[in-house]
């Protein structure tokens, strides 16, 4: 817990000049829009084909909707209450709230001068107010086009994979102890290095993945910053008593990030998970809309197994089927609570969303994967490099949990004194580039 009193350093925000945040407002985002007004002129057609005059019209409101919001973006407008009477709105609204309080001198939260957490969350809800506002577009997920095409991109990589999973499977029984060992530190490193390739950073641009992403992997070992993921295995084999006995029936939660090339890597490792023994439930937790350009969402989840399926490939289909398979039976649930798509740093959950927190209190360990996570695990503050994983999460440790993050944000916590100023004079973009990574762990279990 944390000690009373300390409070935790400033937020990340747009309003330092020069920083990562003040760059990726003024820049990336307005790209972003731009690009989502971009599809929904380009799907005009099939708005009119769908639903007629009704369409045509809904798509140029939400076009128009779109055009202003990246207006009062660019010019730092005062952020508006939503108005659109959905199942999170007031949640949003009293966050708004809550941010003013936070301001000095009457300054109105907006753009440039408010967290830059809370005012890119907002920018996504915004597009789907847009949507919501404007029926029948409420259904249209405008990032979808993207998401579809990096899996397909990353087709040859999908198959090494499921090539390998596959035989990793048919081999399970002869497994010696170091062996799974072993390979569930490959498939870890495989899911972390599938976090490369989301699309927001690249605001949209092509980030698959094409070659066999085993074999690339100990080239890639001198960029994990942080390595916790003996830890990660120590408490699965704690939780899932002996591996004959099978007395506990250990759940791994997966936090989703990035759908597309990740999701697979993600879904790999879940299955290497249960066709182990190690878990015998996985929970997988995504976005209930359209989100960060290529966040997973119920309906990604769902294409994304059916595509597999149906692969004009032996093992990918087999892997798809198997998949398929644990969803029927309940081995694997998809889940997508509101929470995940408010602008809250996770030390809030425990208020906020006190029903989240305490299903996650059951989880024998939780991942979280990708950037995002990690800067609502940490609160996207300005802490110094050195503070503990365990302090930035100010008391968020519902279960044993791990980051598993490609650097894509100027927020770093848990390195060892001296390793960040070397990595600036080596690398100066180290913490943006996405060329590093971390497995970081804690768990309310150990010794503090
Ligand atoms: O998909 P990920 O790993 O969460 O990355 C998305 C990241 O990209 C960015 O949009 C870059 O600004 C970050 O805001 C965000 O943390
Ligand atoms: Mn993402």
């Amino acid at each position: 817990m944390e000690a009373e009193g300390m409070l935790p350093p400033q937020s990340l925000s747009a309003k330092f000049e020069g920083s990562f945040a003040y760059l990726t407002v003024r820049d990336r985002l307005p790209t972003i829009l731009t690009k989502v007004v971009d599809t929904l002129h380009r799907n005009k057609d099939n708005f009119y084909k769908e639903y007629g005059e009704e369409g045509t019209e809904a798509e140029k409101r939400a076009i128009s909707f779109l055009s202003r919001l990246r207006n009062e973006l660019q010019t730092d407008k005062p952020v508006l209450a939503l108005t659109d009477n959905a199942e999170d709105t007031q949640a949003w609204n009293e966050y708004m709230e809550r941010q003013q309080d936070l301001m000095e001198n009457g300054q109105l939260v907006s753009w440039f001068k408010s967290p830059w957490l809370y005012v890119e969350c907002y920018m996504y809800r915004r597009i789907q107010e847009a949507l919501y506002m404007n029926p029948p577009m409420h259904n249209f997920d405008p990032f979808k086009e993207g998401k579809t095409q990096s899996y397909f991109e990353s087709q040859q990589a999908i198959k090494y994979l499921c090539t390998y999973l596959q035989e990793l499977i048919t081999n399970m029984e002869n497994m010696t102890e170091i062996q799974l060992r072993e390979n569930f530190l490959k498939l870890i490193q495989v899911s972390l290095w599938g976090n490369k390739c989301d699309l927001s950073i690249s605001a949209g641009q092509d980030n698959s993945q094409k070659l066999s992403p085993i074999d690339s992997l100990p080239d890639l070992q001198r960029f994990i910053l942080v390595d916790d993921s003996s830890m990660v295995w120590s408490t699965l084999v704690a939780s899932q008593g002996s591996r004959s006995s099978g007395m506990k029936h250990a759940r791994v939660d997966i936090i989703l990030d990035n759908a597309g090339f990740e999701l697979v890597t993600d879904l790999v490792l879940a299955d290497f998970l249960i066709s182990s023994g190690l878990a015998k439930q996985i929970r997988f937790h995504g976005k209930s809309i359209p989100w960060f350009v290529s966040d997973v969402t119920k309906q990604d989840f769902e294409w994304t197994i059916k595509q597999t399926m149906a692969a004009n490939h032996k093992w990918m289909s087999a892997s798809g089927v198997q998949w398929k398979h644990f969803m029927k039976e309940g081995t694997w649930s998809y889940h997508d609570h509101p929470f995940w798509t408010l602008p809250h740093e996770f030390c809030d959950m425990t208020v906020d969303a006190a029903n989240l927190y305490s299903t996650l209190q059951t989880s024998d360990l939780i991942l979280f994967k990708g950037d995002l996570n990690y800067r609502k695990l940490t609160g996207d503050r300005k802490w110094e490099h050195t503070v503990r994983f365990d302090q930035a999460l100010r008391g968020f440790q519902p279960a044993p949990l791990c980051s598993l993050r490609t650097l894509k944000a100027d927020v770093q916590v848990g390195l060892q004194a001296g390793h960040a100023e070397k990595l600036s004079t080596q690398d100066p973009d180290w913490m943006t580039n996405g060329k590093y990574a971390v497995v970081q762990f804690s768990s309310p279990h150990r010794e503090q």
